[in-house]
Formats: C-alpha cells, sequence, structure tokens
C-alpha cells in the first residue's frame, strides 16, 4: 500500500482562482485588497517566501506593498514600519516576515499589527478570540491543513488528532482550531517534554508533524490508514528535509508531502485572509 498524496500545490492552485473571481468583485464595487509585507534582514529563505507571497497576490489580482528593512534595523524602525502599513489604505492586510533578526523582540512587534489588518492571524487579540471562538482572522498554516483535509473528504468529527509541536505559528493554535464545535477533532498536543511520543502516534487517526526535527515521525510510529501532514522543514545541505521520513508512505492512508503539502496551502490561506478582510470592510 501507498499512501494518498494530499496535494497541496494543486489544491492552493485551485483556492487561488476561486479568489480571483472574489477579488474581481470587490475590484467591481471599487475595493482593492493589498497585502503588505515586512520584511528584516537577508536570510535567503524569508526573501524567498516573500517574493512567493508577491507573486501570489499578482496572480490574484492583489496588489502588495513591500517594505524590507535591513538587518541591522532597530526595534523603533520595525515598529515604524508597522505604524505606515496600519496607516496606509491601500494595505488592507499586512504580515511581518518571521523569523525577525536576534535581537528585536517580535512579540513587541506583532502587538503593534492593527488587528483589523493582521493576514497572519498572530496578533494577540486575533489570537484571544480563537481562544474565545469568536471570528478573527485565522493562523495561516493552521487554517491550511484544515482546509487540505476538507478538501479531500478527511472527516475530522471526532477523530484522534496528534498534533506534534507547540509553536505558537502551528501547534497551539492547530489545537484550538481542530477542537472547535465545526471540527470536533480530539486532540493530543505532543512537544519534546512528551515521556512516549510514539505510543501517542500510534493511537492516531491523524499525525501533524510540526516540530522542525528531520525525519521525526518514522514508519513503526504511523498505524496502518492513518493520514500523516508533514508540517516541519529543517534547511539542510542536501535541501529542505521534513518531519516525516519517507518510508511512511508505505503505511500511511494519507499523506501530505513537504514540500508540496502544507507550505502552498499557508500561502493560499494568507491570501484568503487579505480577501476576507477586504471583504469585511464593505458589509
Ligand atoms: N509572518 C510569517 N508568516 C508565515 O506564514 C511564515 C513566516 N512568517 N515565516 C516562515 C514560515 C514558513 N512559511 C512557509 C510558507 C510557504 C512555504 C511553501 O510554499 N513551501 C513550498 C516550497 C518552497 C521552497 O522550496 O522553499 C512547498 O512546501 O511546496 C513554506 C513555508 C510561512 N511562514
Amino acid at each position: 500500500m501507498t499512501a494518498q498524496v494530499l496535494d497541496g500545490k494543486a489544491t492552493a492552485a485551485a483556492i487561488r482562482e476561486e479568489l480571483k473571481e472574489r477579488v474581481a468583485a470587490l475590484r467591481a464595487r471599487g475595493v482593492v485588497p493589498g497585502l503588505g509585507t515586512i520584511l528584516v534582514g537577508d536570510d535567503p529563505g524569508s526573501h524567498a517566501y516573500v517574493r512567493g507571497k508577491h507573486r501570489d497576490c499578482a496572480e490574484v489580482g492583489i496588489a502588495s506593498i513591500r517594505k524590507d528593512l535591513p538587518a541591522d534595523a532597530t526595534q523603533a524602525d520595525v515598529e515604524a514600519a508597522v505604524a505606515e502599513l496600519n496607516a496606509d489604505p491601500a494595505c488592507t492586510g499586512f504580515i511581518v516576515q518571521l523569523p525577525l533578526p536576534r535581537g528585536l523582540d517580535e512579540n513587541r512587534v506583532l502587538e503593534k499589527i492593527d488587528p483589523a489588518k493582521d493576514a497572519d492571524g498572530l496578533h494577540p487579540s486575533n489570537l484571544g478570540k480563537l481562544v474565545l471562538m469568536e471570528e478573527a482572522p485565522l493562523p495561516c498554516t493552521p487554517r491550511g491543513i484544515v482546509e487540505l483535509l476538507n478538501r479531500y473528504g478527511v472527516s475530522l468529527r471526532g477523530a484522534e488528532v496528534v498534533v506534534v509541536g507547540r509553536g505558537v505559528t502551528v501547534g497551539r493554535p492547530l489545537g484550538l482550531l481542530l477542537t472547535r464545535r465545526s471540527e470536533n477533532a480530539t486532540v493530543t498536543l505532543c512537544h519534546t517534554g512528551t515521556r512516549d511520543l510514539a505510543a501517542h502516534t500510534r493511537r492516531a487517526d491523524i499525525v501533524v508533524a510540526a516540530a522542525g526535527v528531520p525525519g521525526l515521525i518514522t514508519k513503526d510510529m504511523v498505524s496502518p490508514g492513518a493520514v500523516v501532514l508533514d508540517v516541519g522543514v529543517t534547511r539542510t545541505e542536501k535541501g529542505l528535509v521534513g518531519d516525516v521520513a519517507p518510508d511512511v508512505a508505505e503505511v500511511a492512508g494519507y499523506l501530505s508531502p513537504n514540500p508540496g503539502g502544507v507550505g502552498p496551502m499557508t500561502r493560499a490561506m494568507l491570501l484568503t485572509n487579505v480577501v476576507e478582510a477586504a471583504e469585511r470592510s464593505l458589509s
């Protein structure tokens, strides 16, 4: 048996096609959605991600505004760039590319974003709304994971989901998303302090690997037919390596690969957040 691929690349392309129509409808009513990005420093990976986001915007008709700051930018410089995008009417949503260079306080920067323009759903008041189950922009990677499963008809209702990784951008918000009444999954959030990781993953209907540890999830840790999503990425000399060992495909029922899985979905959800914020501004 070999797992069916949860193709994030193709699914994201289909979502972009749908967004094109929504953007055209907004433009017809005089609203041009605009995504801003703030990028600090010269990490090649971060530059590649930001380039990709602007390319996606061009494809669907979203305007984009780019603010690139040097590696030696101060906290005040970054916060000033945030203030400019908050005040810019052409920017309907924006992100601060993470991680910021050492010495800059990410949480203090994220707090300065206008929550109504928070395209990443990472402002503390939007994360708070997720806890409160109030409507708010959702973090892009967790939302992309749920969307990918929905589009392949993988049911979350009552499913045992093991999330590996407790990061603020993936693991923690994903746990909150999956336990909403609309998803109704049962979530176990595992992390580096988990005593017996394999005992948890073997019981799971769905395993989400978002730890950033290359090859962490091996074949023996996955129940036959389970759904496995590889979210973690590590840059090595041999290229990008995910958290899921390749032979997991021999036992899993569905596998979201990396690359080609959740990464493109994350970008598609960023565009979706920008379009939704622009739609909300009309109603
Ligand atoms: N404020 C902020 N928001 C983010 O959403 C954010 C961030 N900072 N910092 C970094 C992480 C990482 N991330 C990815 C997005 C797309 C791919 C993606 O499309 N990857 C392609 C491959 C791209 C390649 O080859 O490098 C794929 O998986 O097929 C990967 C990773 C968003 N992040």
